[in-house]
């Protein structure tokens, strides 16, 4: 009994249309016993009525009643348990959006769990058949999706299988050339195909790997469907515990997550005062009742909701079991929201190797949940050979970005060589820092959007200064609050950069709301950074930024507001990178603090034309002009921008030589 039990939960974890269909069956098999027993009834009834013209005998009349109601039966019966199984389908499909995951269980033939793209389809139907009525159930529910679309999905499926059968853990190299070939295309083969890149793209295109993740986050690679979200705000009321920014401006930030995921629909947005974050139904009963209720109701009234999104850090295990339970759709978190947003925009290896760490702890924090608060049966629970390849897994992620981070050190090395000097640009997510850098350098190529986590990679964009010295803005990661440290830590590397330029440029977005409170978080994290780091957050290092200026002109209450917050006496500089309003005078201040900190000054230095002068002026220094000397026809003036170190090399090496010689 228990075991049927268990298999039960099994089931119900794996499928959760599961219980509505059970539901569904029994309702049709007893519609089909009251057909049964009505018709037979009505039929015998009929026959009696209609006596006289029907002469045969009561043992006719029963069999007469019997057959018919039989047959009606039957009909009946089976038109309502295929109206469940569709419907079922219909469930799993919405559920499986998220989960590219393949059943471990599936029949030999078709499917492997190794097919990932339509992991979907197969799962949702049974495959026994050569995936037949998988592929009419894809052509029904992909009606603009022709039959070759649907062969070349299948087709991929084969290979893919094929070739990554033999474990890319076990090594492999050539199983993992075609496999990635496979995976990214005819266009990505020319790619470089080192040992090391090789690798890395293993380590990113892990199908055993995705099946835990997805199961675990409800994340995925692809995010080629559109998605039907529920969103909803839990915040403290009252107490200690009551988050300093209020929950509108909180609820706000949850749909700027959502709808920074392309072809995400916010269908709904909610939020919730809770006594705690913690209760493991996250709600009150009474409350949680009541959105249930709002969500089916949404659901039959057309709204097809595919997922519902908990604006928490994190949810423990416990509570989204126990709420996907009460909803019936995956319930995500900010962690998980944040990890699909993070593995939208990775596009250097270096990020999706970031990108893919920051995913363990959360995968081992639900692992333990689970197994804290369980028997230890559900959707992510790991066998031996799954946790050993989580370890092994984080072991040569962790390996891999060492080995970037050293390239990354000679890179900076090179960089301090050429003595450019470095200005970083930080700031919240979304204040405009790549927008301010492609104001400050007019690099066109530089793309800013309007989504949280655009820009994820640190790079490196040169620009000139007034006095025309050449100098490397460095566009960063944007900082938020509420985002688990374990996601953020693995972006941290990437600041080292940022941390030990020359100059800090402190962005902040004067249109948003909460700009006090984005400024504050961004001050804390930069002061924790600092603490780990070589250099201090010295006032003379930082630039305040206050950017979108345009957006707020006729609000001079918000500019008084945060020009009074910036501490220190330091000033706030009012700039728009859209309109350019303010730039110029940015410029001056970026140079006037490069300057004084890497002791840099501007000088002309007269030199005699054609000396070694002027070719070591142009190798030691940035010189910014040459013009003749009106006083001496042999002699040039050379405007340079020259450190002091570089200039005592000068005086030793020349005005020395000439002084002796
Ligand atoms: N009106 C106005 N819009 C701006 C200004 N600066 C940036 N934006 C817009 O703000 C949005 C975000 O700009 P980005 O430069 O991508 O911001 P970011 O800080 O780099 O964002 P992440 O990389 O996602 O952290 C874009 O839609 C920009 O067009 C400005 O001065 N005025
Ligand atoms: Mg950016």
């Amino acid at each position: 009994m228990n075991d049927i039990r268990l298999l039960k939960d099994q089931q119900r974890d794996k499928h959760p249309g599961f219980d509505s269909y059970i539901e569904c069956s029994t309702r049709s098999l007893f519609t089909g016993l009251a057909t049964f027993s009505l018709g037979f009834a009505g039929v015998y009834f009929l026959q009696q009525v209609g006596q006289r013209y029907l002469p045969y005998t009561k043992k006719g009349n029963i069999l007469v009643a019997a057959i018919v109601s039989t047959v009606a039966s039957y009909k009946v019966t089976s038109d309502r348990m295929r109206a469940c199984q569709a419907r079922w389908m219909a469930v799993e499909d919405k559920y499986s959006v998220l989960q590219e995951t393949l059943d471990t269980a599936a029949p030999e033939g078709v499917a492997s769990k190794e097919v990932g793209t339509i992991g979907m389809l197969f799962r949702a139907v049974d495959l026994r058949n050569g995936g037949e009525t998988v592929r009419q159930h894809y052509i029904k529910t992909n009606p603009t999706d022709n039959l070759l679309k649907w062969q070349q999905l299948t087709q991929f499926c084969f290979y893919r299988r094929k070739y990554t059968d033999s474990s890319k853990y076990k090594g492999g190299k050539v199983a993992g050339q075609r496999h990635r070939a496979i995976n990214n295309g005819p266009e990505d083969t020319d790619e470089s195909c080192s040992e090391e890149s090789i690798e890395r793209s293993e380590l990113i295109d892990d199908r055993e790997y995705d099946s835990v993740a997805s199961s675990a986050m409800h994340v995925t690679k692809r995010i080629q469907n559109v998605q039907h979200v529920a969103i909803i705000q839990p915040y403290i009321k009252w107490g200690p515990r009551k988050s300093t920014t209020k929950p509108e401006l909180l609820q706000q930030e949850a749909e700027a997550l959502v709808r920074s995921l392309p072809k995400w629909n916010i269908e709904l947005s909610l939020k919730i005062p809770v006594d705690t974050l913690d209760k493991r139904q996250l709600f009150g009963t009474g409350k949680l009742e009541e959105l249930k209720e709002m969500l089916r109701a949404r659901q039959e009234a057309g709204t097809p909701l595919t997922c519902v999104f908990i604006s928490k850090g994190t949810l423990s295990y416990g509570q989204k079991h126990t709420l996907e339970q009460a909803f019936r759709l995956p319930v995500m978190d900010r962690y998980s929201i944040v990890v699909q947003i993070l593995r939208l925009h990775a596009v250097s290896m270096e990020a999706k190797l970031q990108v893919a760490l920051a995913e363990l702890p959360y995968i081992w924090s639900q692992v333990k949940d689970q197994e804290g608060s369980s028997k230890g049966s559900g959707r992510i629970f790991l066998s031996d050979s799954q946790r050993q390849m989580l370890q092994l897994r984080e072991r040569k992620l962790r390996h891999e970005l060492a080995m970037i981070r050293s390239h990354r050190e000679l890179l900076r090395n090179r960089r301090r060589q050429k003595n450019f000097p470095v200005v970083a640009v930080v700031g919240y997510t979304n204040a405009g820092k790549t927008s301010l850098i492609k104001a400050l350098t007019e690099e066109a190529s530089l793309q800013p959007r309007d989504q949280l986590f655009a820009t994820l990679d640190v790079t490196a964009h040169a620009g000139r200064l007034p006095c025309k010295l050449e100098v490397l803005y460095m566009d960063t990661v944007g900082f938020m609050a509420d985002i688990p440290t374990g996601l953020i830590e693995c972006f941290v590397a990437t600041l080292e950069d940022a941390m030990l330029a020359d100059v800090i440029v402190h962005v902040q977005d004067l249109a948003h709301e909460n700009c006090t409170e984005q400024k504050a978080h961004v001050e804390r994290t930069l002061r924790t950074l600092m603490r780990n780091g070589e250099r201090s957050l010295a006032p003379e290092r930082i630039i305040n930024v206050g950017n979108k200026v345009d957006l707020v002109e006729d609000r001079q209450e918000v500019i008084t507001g945060a020009v009074s917050e910036t501490p220190n006496g330091g000033r706030l500089h009012l700039v728009s990178s859209k309109t350019l309003h303010g730039i110029h005078e940015l410029l001056l201040e970026v140079e006037r603090k490069v300057l004084q900190v890497t002791g840099r000054q501007r000088m002309v230095i007269k030199v005699p034309m054609g000396g070694q002068e002027v070719a070591w002026l142009y190798k030691n220094a940035a010189v910014t002009e040459t013009a003749a000397d009106p006083a001496n026809a042999e002699r040039l003036l050379v405007s340079a921008v020259i450190t002091e170190a570089k200039l005592q090399q000068f005086r030793h090496l020349f005005v020395r030589n000439r002084a002796t010689g």
